[in-house]
């Protein structure tokens, strides 16, 4: 059984079918990428598997426990196991960077401030961002605020990661940087969801890919070199400045994985 079961999922905004029947699978430990043409549905999408977009009818399986998407309930019990990295960061400009980190462990999760405190520091050292602990957001660049929304989001501890355009903030250092950290993460067991148009990051990335259109899964790529294998994804990939059959960032998972 999939880790990850996504069926049927039905958006509706006003009369527009936002999203039809989408629905995807993914076991524990992958990357899966959402592309797709400018307002296919990725973002929707995504949102939909952390119960912030109310949906019509749908229905997802975590861990073989099945939600359905559409009960005013679902958004909690999706919430206790995913968290979400926006594309626009949606760090609090007031609080320093740790304080952005402890804020929900603290108050939410009820934990001990020195103990956060203490895995958001290991969190900013593994990010490179061990200097950064005291100054507020506006004074990050992008890449890095980027990367203390993500160790804002692993504070959570999820099992399900999902990043809307991780790498668009960042310069091609960085951007292999958080692809390596991603590939740890999921080695470790996170299960992984991100919308992206860096074809490169996904080809190199995804251990699957799902390829949107107009609100539906036009086609879904598995496995080791996913990103060549289906005509549909690779031609798209191939027209949106990737090139489905490389390995531009070198982080494809080994043969084993
Ligand atoms: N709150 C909303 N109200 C009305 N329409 C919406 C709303 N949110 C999204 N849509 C519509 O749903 C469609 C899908 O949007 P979405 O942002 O999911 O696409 P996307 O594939 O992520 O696009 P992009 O690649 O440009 O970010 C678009 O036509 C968009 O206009």
């Amino acid at each position: 059984m999939p880790y990850i079961d996504v069926r049927d999922v039905c958006v509706r905004h006003g009369k527009n079918e936002t999203l039809r029947q989408a629905g995807f699978d993914a076991e524990r430990g992958e990357i899966v990428s959402f592309i797709g043409p400018s307002g296919s549905g990725k973002t929707t999408f995504l949102r939909t598997l952390i119960g912030l977009q109310p949906v019509w009818r749908g229905q997802m399986g975590v861990d073989g426990r099945i939600v359905d998407m559409a009960a005013p309930a679902s958004a909690r019990i999706l919430r206790e196991q995913a968290a979400i990295v926006f594309q626009q960061y949606g760090l609090f400009g007031h609080m320093s960077v740790l304080r952005n980190l402890t804020l929900a462990p603290t108050v939410v999760a009820k934990r001990s401030r020195r103990d956060a405190e203490h895995e958001a520091r290991a969190l900013l050292e593994r990010l490179g961002l061990a200097n950064k602990a005291d100054v507020l957001p506006a004074d990050l660049s992008g890449g890095q605020k980027q990367r203390v929304a993500i160790a804002r989001a692993l504070m959570l501890r999820p099992t399900l990661l999902l990043l809307d355009e991780p790498t668009s903030a960042l310069d091609p250092h960085k951007v292999r940087d958080v692809g390596v950290l991603l590939r740890d993460l999921a080695q470790d067991g996170m299960t992984i969801v991100q919308v992206s148009h860096a074809m490169n990051v996904v080809s190199s990335l995804s251990d699957r890919i799902v390829l949107l259109e107009d609100g539906q899964v036009r086609a879904v790529g598995k496995g080791r070199g996913c990103a060549a294998q289906l005509p549909d994804i690779a031609a798209f990939m191939n027209t949106h400045g990737g090139d489905a059959a490389a390995d531009p960032a070198g982080l494809r998972p080994d043969p084993d994985h």
